[in-house]
This record gives C-alpha cells, sequence and structure tokens, in this order.
C-alpha cells in the first residue's frame, strides 16, 4: 500500500473525526450482530439454572432453557449457538464412550433446539474432555495422549452430532488428521452440508480456566494439554496448521484465545482469505467481566471495543460470551 499523506495543515487527520457523521463515513470496520456465537453450557434436569463461580453472569443450564436461550438468540439475530456439556461425573469413563452416545446430553440439547428454533445455527464442541475420567482431549494411555484412536472416537463422536442435527461441528482437540477423518465420515454417512470449524490454531493457554470449572473438567484433569495445544510463543506454526487443516475439510478457522493472540488473526486472514474466527475464551470473559463488577471499567464499552478489535484483526465472527449482552448493545446503537 502506498502511504498519501500531505503534510500539516494540508491533510489534518481531525478534519474526519470533527462529527459523528464523518466519523461514520470514514469508519474501516463494523461490528454487527451477524458477527457473534454464542457458547453456552448445557446439564441435565429440567428448569436447572446454575452460576458458574469464575463466569459471573454465566449459567448452566437444563436442555428446556437452553432452547429458551437459543430463543432468546434468535430473535436478537444472533446466528449460531455453540454447545459445551456438562456431563455428570459419574458419566466419564476412560474410552469416553458417552461422547458418541446419541442420546447424551449435548446430542439432546441439539434435537431439542433445532425442534424449536430452527433457524439459529447449532455448533458443538467435538473433542472428549468432558466426556473423559482424564479430563483430557484424548484418550490416554500409560500416560500418553494418544492421537489416531482419539480420531476414530471423534469421528464417531461427529457422526453422534451430525445425526442429531448440527450445523457446524468444532472439533476442539488438537489430535492431527481429524478434519479430514471426520470429512470423509460425514461425506460417506451423507452429511454432505455440515460445516466444520476447526480450532486449528488453538493455544494451551492458562485463560481457559473458568471453562474447565464451567463443563467440570478441572477436577479431573491431570498434568496439562501441551502435548497437543500449541505452544503460544509460535505464530507460523498456526499458520501450517491452518492451511493443513483448510486442505484437509475445514470450512472456516478459529484461533483461540482471542485478544492475546490478534496478531495470529491477522496473520491467518491475510494469508489465506478463509472464513476466520476467533473464541474469547472464558479467561478473557472473566477479565472483563470482574473488572466491570468492580467499577473499574465500563464494561459494556470495553466489551464492544475488544469485538472490534476482533473484527479489525481479521475475523468473520467471534464466540463470545457476551453475545447477546452486545446484541443488546448494538441494537440500542451504542455499537
Ligand atoms: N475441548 C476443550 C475446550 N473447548 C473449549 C475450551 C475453552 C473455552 C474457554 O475457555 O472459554 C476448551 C478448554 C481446553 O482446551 O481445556
Amino acid at each position: 500500500m502506498r502511504l498519501t499523506v500531505a503534510p500539516t495543515p494540508t491533510s489534518r487527520f481531525r478534519r474526519l473525526r470533527k462529527s459523528a457523521a464523518l466519523r461514520a463515513l470514514s469508519q474501516e470496520n463494523t461490528l454487527s450482530v451477524n458477527d457473534l456465537i454464542w457458547p453456552v453450557f448445557v446439564r441435565d434436569g429440567n428448569g436447572v439454572r446454575e452460576p458458574i463461580a469464575s463466569m459471573p453472569g454465566v449459567e448452566r443450564l437444563s436442555v428446556d432453557l437452553i432452547v429458551k436461550a437459543a430463543e432468546e438468540a434468535a430473535a436478537l439475530g444472533i446466528p449460531a449457538i455453540c454447545l459445551f456439556p456438562y456431563t455428570d461425573p459419574a458419566l466419564k469413563t476412560d474410552d469416553c464412550a458417552e461422547a458418541w452416545n446419541p442420546d447424551n446430553l449435548a446430542n439432546r440439547a441439539i434435537r431439542a433446539i433445532k425442534a424449536a428454533v430452527p433457524e439459529i445455527a447449532v455448533m458443538t464442541d467435538v473433542a472428549l474432555d468432558p466426556y473423559n475420567a482424564q479430563g483430557h482431549d484424548g484418550l490416554v494411555r500409560d500416560g500418553i495422549i494418544l492421537n489416531d484412536e482419539t480420531v476414530e472416537a471423534l469421528v464417531k463422536m461427529s457422526l453422534a452430532q451430525a445425526e442429531a442435527g448440527a450445523d457446524i461441528l468444532g472439533p476442539s482437540d488438537m489430535m492431527d488428521g481429524r478434519i479430514g477423518a471426520m470429512r470423509a465420515a460425514l461425506e460417506g454417512a451423507g452429511h454432505k452440508d455440515v460445516a466444520i470449524m476447526s480450532y486449528a490454531a488453538k493455544y494451551a493457554s492458562a485463560f481457559y480456566g473458568p471453562f474447565r470449572d464451567a463443563v467440570g473438567a478441572s477436577g479431573a484433569l491431570k498434568g496439562d494439554k501441551k502435548t497437543y495445544q500449541m505452544n503460544p510463543a509460535n505464530s507460523d506454526e498456526a499458520l501450517r496448521l491452518i492451511e493443513r487443516d483448510l486442505t484437509e475439510g475445514a470450512d472456516m478457522v478459529m484461533v483461540k484465545p482471542g485478544m492475546p493472540y490478534l496478531d495470529i488473526i491477522h496473520r491467518v486472514k491475510t494469508t489465506f482469505g478463509a472464513p476466520t474466527y476467533a473464541y474469547q475464551v472464558s479467561g478473557e470473559y472473566a477479565m472483563i467481566r470482574a473488572a466491570a463488577l468492580n467499577g473499574w471499567i465500563d464494561g459494556d464499552r470495553v466489551m464492544l471495543e475488544s469485538l472490534m478489535a476482533f473484527r479489525r484483526a481479521g475475523c468473520d465472527a467471534v464466540l463470545t460470551y457476551f453475545a447477546p449482552q452486545a446484541a443488546r448493545a448494538l441494537h440500542a446503537g451504542r455499537g
């Protein structure tokens, strides 16, 4: 890009900042409800609403209330909701078989939402951690996370979710080769229109702490996830992972966490031009909420600024626990 900057006073950048009208005309990026995906936590029971201590304002909801949440999201114009199950610890095993049970909590929630609010896109989480007695995203043998055996399990899980009516599958496990295996299995089973949003560049991050409380995985997890999630020091590796997953059949690619990794988002979007997403994760949400609840920052304004930053960096949309709050603020003209 060739810069065309005349010296002051020929160019005065403040001319275009003079009024709301001129600022609107020269605004480069926008944030709308179309850019939001709402991650929600589902638990069993009926009429159950359970706060999550480390994520103030976020609750685990039973399936009936998740349907209400999906209705609310659709009414706000939010295009997609993403389901994370809080699994009864009694159902967690070493083989993670509950993950591909057609009637598990996540699959029941998919069916209930698609029956009541067919217009909202339902995204899922494809990873074994909610079902694993070991707390890891993969099967564990002798302390080692098994790659290829895990991919086989993820394929079964994906097919059960597609069967239940999921629109977008979200593999968040970081095993190698899972996108290709999932895509082949989906095609083979006739699920040709099920999209895959790969958590392609997912870092081994401390920002996931509150989420692990929310899905009840903190207690089970032994050790860390550094043998499969990325080293936060790496950037070129993210591009290679994104390219690999696009080649294997991912329709959409994600960078996670979000705000500390805006440089990665920007590189991904400018290199591939593919549909690019970020996950503003639980720890990012918790930091903004906690400061807002203490009166240290203006919560709504920081939230909207953080979401605009994702758009500026190159995201097509953002997974954010703020989705309904952001949608309401945008409808009220506060964006
Ligand atoms: N499959 C695990 C998974 N899927 C989404 C998140 C994190 C989301 C968040 O922190 O909001 C995690 C946590 C992890 O990898 O340990």
